[in-house]
């Protein structure tokens, strides 16, 4: 599996790059940043992987989420994907829409045509980009976590309980956490696995830990000036979903914050702290 370097930088005493590579799990180029701070040579470091929202590539958080001064510091890999597959051939939302299509994966394997053909952003965070960057970079994959904000803090919980033992740590900011239950998900997931909803649950944090899926541990970061909070995000569903099942988890509320990377900047470094105290 070969990739190609679109950029480095040097920043923080580490090197930020954006690569592309012939993805065969959508079927098309893909895009994605990685941080590497400076380290012994032969030294693996652990990996945080970072999921994104609605409208995004790796770029909006690579260029706006602030997390190379603590990567550097505690020593962690950040590598943020694209939220999509792209391309002339791929399918879009009909009417162009910013909430399904393009920029808005949901981080499911889509099952309705015409959207089955590249939509397979679960596999491709789930397997195939784990694998390009495990045998390209630095990393100690005994020693993941994973974190996202919106639609990619859907992504993070849901991969992550949907894969016990492997991610030590997981985070978001303004997660997405009962896709069934609010209109976001409820337009993606028909769109990308039909109408049968038995097919949404396993893309749904909420049903998945009433269904018995558990995290070690959870830190979910929300602004109570978010205007997706209230539609959308419904962050309290977790909070019960959690409270239900035992699940051990920080849930807090941020006053006067918005759905914004001014939002997500804000709390960045102590989610890292948080991820690099349980990858130790
Ligand atoms: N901008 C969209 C809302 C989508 C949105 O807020 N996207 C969030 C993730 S859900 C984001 O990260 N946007 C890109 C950015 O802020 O850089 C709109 O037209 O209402």
């Amino acid at each position: 599996m070969t990739i190609e370097t679109l950029s480095t930088n040097r920043s923080f005493g580490g090197t930020q790059g954006v690569y592309a590579h012939d993805s065969a799990e959508t079927g098309v180029r893909m895009t994605f940043s990685v941080f590497v701070p400076d380290h012994a040579p032969g030294a693996k470091l652990p990996v945080i992987w970072y999921l994104s929202g609605l409208t995004c590539t790796h770029a909006n958080v690579t260029e706006k989420g602030e997390f190379r001064r603590a990567c550097a510091e505690l020593g962690l890999i950040f590598v943020a994907p694209d939220t999509s597959p792209r391309g002339e051939d791929v399918p879009d939302d009909p009417a162009g829409a910013y909430d399904f299509g393009l920029g808005a994966g949901f981080y499911v394997d889509a099952t309705q045509p015409p959207f089955a053909e590249h939509y397979h952003m679960r596999s491709y965070i789930e397997h195939e980009l784990p694998e390009l960057v495990a045998g390209n970079f630095p990393v100690d994959m005994a020693r993941q976590g994973i974190m996202g904000h919106s639609m990619g803090g859907h992504g993070a919980l849901t991969i992550s309980l949907r894969n016990p033992g492997r991610f030590r740590s997981t985070s978001a900011f303004a997660p997405i956490v009962a896709p069934s239950q609010v209109p976001w998900g409820h337009k993606a997931l028909d769109g990308y696995l039909g109408t049968d909803q038995a097919a949404w649950q396993e893309y749904d944090a909420c049903a998945l830990i009433d269904g018995g899926a558990r995290l070690p541990d959870l830190l979910v970061d929300q602004g109570d000036a978010d205007n997706f909070l209230t539609e959308q995000l419904k962050t309290h569903l977790l909070e019960e979903a959690c409270t239900r099942a035992g699940q051990k988890a920080t849930i807090r509320m941020q006053p006067g914050y918005d759905h914004s990377y001014y939002f997500i900047s804000t709390f960045m470094a102590e989610h890292l702290a948080w991820h690099a105290d349980r990858l130790k």
